[in-house]
């Protein structure tokens, strides 16, 4: 949709359908929709003028996007969802022009790229409200911006479309066990949210099958048997015969708070754990462990990553998760060993189940990696978490690396203790120019390579690998 076509599409809506003025999304998203515009504008005029680029001695840059706007989301629920804040020039978020400008302008690479993948269908994890509708129906779906009512998304175009439709199942489902959706003000009500995983589902051939969904039901009590029981029951066949749902938990979130979900988790039905083939391994996680919503999107930088690991490297793997970074490197790079570290203990079961199948496979190729997994701050010991790795991982959260791992990483203590390349994954990315920054500044890092990848196409946002060398002091 061209600007003028929005702008004259809210202006219609403003008129015919909503008198009142335009609410604050909308006037974001026109701010929005013109900051970008005008990004892509000045990009593409740059391009038409090669000469003054060389004249300027500027460094070179990619192809243009495709087009006026580039893709576009064409989602049905756009202007009245809070999920997605770009809707045309999906391979050109507003954020890539600052990190463009970053690495290009401040960090002098010659170029710094954006992997797009599916625009549409990537999704594979979601957290949905489930509220009552002004209209008295069940409301499925995200909350229109800073406030607590629900907008129903049922044909989101990001969502992989095995959410969608387990998500109509617990509709339909909800409504006929007659299940009170949640009310804040009342603080009544059964369900409050829903968290829906597309697992990837393979047939005893090994052949793929239509992936399923495990469905967790968050509810502040415990009174959702004949809800479980009626959707365990329907969403074992789909017309064509494959499941809809995997698994089905509940989680408890007692508190009055917007955290979504609570410290209690129980299985209902089906395995605890899915598995995922991710960077060349198989990955276990349960509901509540953390992983990528877009899993091609972190196959494809899982495979860059590969490219920066030597074969017999050691690897310190800091903000592990499950494992994913760390086992794809060793399913694939044959190291000597990975030493991976994460905070929340709930990382550690669904590793050892990856760990220990990634085990007998590398048996079979006489490859034996020592893996071993700590429950610990990265930041806690930096210079244990890390002695003796050639290689460290940092896959940090959006506030970027803690002060006493950059500090460290920064200090002649981390060539000392072995260190020689540093992958930085980074999902924040203020947080990594920050980090960027200072281990630059410290004289200590080269930045080899950087690269953008669109994890939530539909959201200005870029996660960044990038990958610094030690400076070897003379
Ligand atoms: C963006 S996730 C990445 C997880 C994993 N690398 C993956 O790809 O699935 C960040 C992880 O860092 C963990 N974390 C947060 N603070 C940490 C810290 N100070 N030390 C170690 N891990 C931390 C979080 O619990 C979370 O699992």
């Amino acid at each position: 949709m061209s600007l003028a076509v929005a702008e004259a599409a809210y202006a219609c809506r403003a008129t015919a359908e909503r008198p009142a003025a335009p609410t604050p999304r909308q006037k974001r998203l026109l701010r929005n929709k013109r900051q970008h515009s005008r990004e892509l504008e000045q990009r593409r005029k740059e391009q038409r003028l090669p000469q003054k680029q060389e004249q300027q001695q500027e460094p070179p840059s990619p192809p243009p996007p495709a087009g006026y706007g580039g893709p576009e989301l064409q989602c049905p629920h756009f202007a009245s969802c809070s999920g997605c804040t770009v809707d045309t020039g999906l391979d050109a978020p507003p954020l890539l022009h600052e990190a463009r400008a970053f690495f290009e302008r401040d960090c002098g690479l010659p170029a710094f790229t954006l992997h797009v993948g599916n625009i549409h269908g990537w999704r594979q994890r979601a957290r949905l409200a489930v509220r009552r509708g002004t209209e008295g129906q069940t409301v499925i779906g995200l909350f229109e911006e800073r406030t607590h009512m629900a907008t129903a998304i049922p044909s989101c175009v990001v969502h992989h479309p095995a959410i969608n439709e387990a998500a109509a199942l617990l509709q339909q489902a909800v409504e006929a066990c007659g299940v009170e959706p949640y009310d804040e003000g009342q603080r009544t009500g059964q369900l409050r949210y829903v968290q829906l995983t597309a697992v990837q589902q393979r047939d005893s051939g090994g052949a793929a099958l239509a992936p399923a969904v495990q469905l967790v039901l968050v509810s502040s009590s415990s009174r959702l048997a004949s809800l479980a029981d009626q959707l365990w029951r329907v969403g074992q066949r789909r017309p064509d015969g494959t499941p809809l749902l995997h698994s089905l938990w509940a989680n408890f979130q007692p508190e009055r708070s917007n955290k979504i979900l609570g410290p209690e988790w129980r299985l209902l039905h089906g395995p605890d754990l899915a598995w995922a083939r991710l960077g060349g391994a198989d990955i276990a996680f349960g509901p509540g462990s953390f992983m990528q919503a877009n899993r091609e999107a972190m196959d494809c930088c899982l495979a860059v990553m590969q490219q920066y690991v030597a074969p017999g490297s050691t690897i310190a793997d800091l903000h592990a998760g499950v494992g994913t970074i760390g086992l794809s490197l060793a399913a694939t790079c044959r190291p000597r060993w990975v030493r991976f570290v994460e905070i929340n203990g709930h990382g550690l079961p669904p590793f050892r189940q990856s760990g220990a199948r990634l085990r007998l496979r590398l048996l079979e190729r006489g490859e034996a990696p020592q893996l071993d997994y700590h429950v610990a701050a990265a930041g806690s010991d930096p210079g244990r978490w890390c002695h003796g790795a050639e290689v460290v991982v940092c896959d940090p959260p959006r506030k970027g690396l803690e002060a006493a791992l950059l500090g460290w990483l920064c200090s002649p203590a981390a060539a000392a203790a072995g260190v020689r390349s540093l992958l930085y994954l980074s999902c924040g990315f203020p947080a990594l120019q920050h980090d960027a920054a200072q281990l630059l500044g410290s004289g200590r890092w080269r930045l080899r390579h950087a690269r953008g990848f669109a994890f939530f196409p539909g959201a200005s946002h870029v996660e960044t690998l990038a990958v610094f060398d030690v400076v070897q002091q003379g």
